[in-house]
């Protein structure tokens, strides 16, 4: 059965959206026919192609689950981007200002995880999964990765084909350093000898920097780096790093703007430091996060630069032992920069806290805005809230916003 549908809007998963029908690759204003009567369908047909469709740049768009919105210039796309931030605020009650959206793709993405694994037949398949499926498009290239990252694909598959006999699915991420690729592995388990040795083989031939296997070191050539605002810092086996350069300078910049001229700051979830080591230009820095791997990076980076005010990093799970009010005197402003669950017990402390400015950071707008209710009811006033796109042409958005007594 043929249905002709006319899309109302994007919805925040970037599918079209058309009398509650879900209709992934197309715009709003379009006619477009769809076949059967699924909630979630592919057009067969776009009747009226929307002024704003350009060609997908991918010849893997529409079968790789990567990208969601690759048919939709760039203007729009990035309003609608701002649009789904308002209205998830605006579900929780908030209203604040919303700034453009920080176009924040740069280059291209630093970092990139590839999943290998045997397709129906005994092929081995080294891509992205497909959308909403496990099931894996190998791809040639992608249009989303920097140029530090063009050999991250045929590296990817020597691992994998290295690794065929495990018979595991594994996850490949590869990390573009100072020193190379730098790839760690999620998924073969402890590997014998055997395996270990075809995968430092692997590692070699493919000229990594680094090999390593849930954390567990397999080769090194040499030790990789990653320079942030200037500082070499060490990068810890799959550490957290923002996802492209230019997201990490602009997420930065809207900290430091955010912080004004404090003089004592909090660095909360500061990873290997991007902001930390920024914010220590002008002020003394309490940096925290649970990985201890990324702390020791950070304190290492702080031992070899010069020029800062002194950064204290320390290993802390802030979900369990949020700082208290009492670690929090003498502060002028907090930052906080949480994993997707949000910042949730750190916000209840922080809505009482004696302090200048708090600044949060979010890769989630939901978890966001429930921890901004809760500042909201110890009295903070939301600011302007800035949404930042490192990852491009996908429903995923950033923000960064101020909050102020
Ligand atoms: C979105 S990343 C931000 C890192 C850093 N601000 C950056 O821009 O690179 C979130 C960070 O939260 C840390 N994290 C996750 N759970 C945590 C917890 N329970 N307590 C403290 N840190 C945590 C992760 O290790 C990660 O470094």
């Amino acid at each position: 059965m043929t249905t002709r549908l006319t899309i109302s809007h994007v919805g925040h998963r970037g599918d079209g959206v058309a009398d509650g029908r879900f209709v992934p690759y197309t715009l709003p204003g379009e006619v477009v026919e769809v076949e059967g009567t699924e909630e979630r369908v592919a057009p067969s047909r776009i009747v009226t192609a929307s002024p704003d469709r350009v060609a997908p740049p991918c010849p893997h768009f529409g079968t790789c689950g990567g990208c969601a919105l690759q048919h939709w210039a760039s203007t729009p796309y990035l309003a609608w981007k701002r649009d789904i931030l308002t209205a998830t605020l605006a579900q929780h009650g908030l209203h604040p200002e919303v700034a453009p959206t920080v176009d924040a793709r740069g280059t291209g993405r630093r970092r990139v995880t590839f999943h290998a694994r045997r397709g129906a037949g005994t092929r081995l398949e080294v891509g992205f999964t497909a959308a909403r499926s496990h099931a894996i498009v190998a791809i040639d290239a992608c249009p989303l990765l920097a140029p530090s990252l063009e050999r991250a694909l045929p590296a990817a598959r020597l691992v994998a084909r290295a690794l065929e006999g495990v018979g595991k699915p594994i996850d490949i991420q590869v990390t573009a350093t100072l020193q190379g690729l730098d790839v760690e592995l999620r998924g073969p388990g402890r590997l014998g000898e055997k395996d270990r040795l075809r995968l430092m083989e692997a590692a070699n031939a493919a000229g990594l920097a680094r090999l390593t296997n849930h954390g567990d070191l397999v080769m090194q050539r040499e030790p990789p780096n990653v320079m942030i605002d200037g500082h070499r810092v060490p990068l810890p086996p799959g550490g957290f790093l923002q996802a492209t350069d230019a997201g990490e300078e602009a997420l930065a910049h809207l900290v430091l703007a955010g912080v004004g001229k404090a003089k004592a700051v909090a660095d909360l979830f500061c990873g290997v430091g991007p902001f930390a080591l920024r914010l220590a230009r002008q002020a003394k820095v309490r940096a925290v996060d649970s990985d201890a791997g990324a702390v020791a990076s950070l304190a290492q980076a702080v031992r070899m630069a010069s020029g800062l005010k002194p950064i204290q990093a320390e290993t802390r799970d802030l979900f369990r032992r949020p700082l208290m009010a009492s670690d929090l005197k003498g502060l002028d402003a907090v930052v906080f920069d949480p994993p997707r669950a949000g910042a949730e017990a750190q916000a209840t402390i922080l809505a009482k806290a004696d302090i200048g400015r708090i600044v949060a950071v979010s890769c989630n707008p939901a978890t966001f805005a429930r921890d901004a209710c809760s500042l909201a009811a110890g009295g903070w006033k939301l600011g302007t809230v800035t949404p930042v796109d490192q990852f491009t042409w996908s429903a995923h958005v950033e923000l960064v916003a101020t909050f102020t007594r």
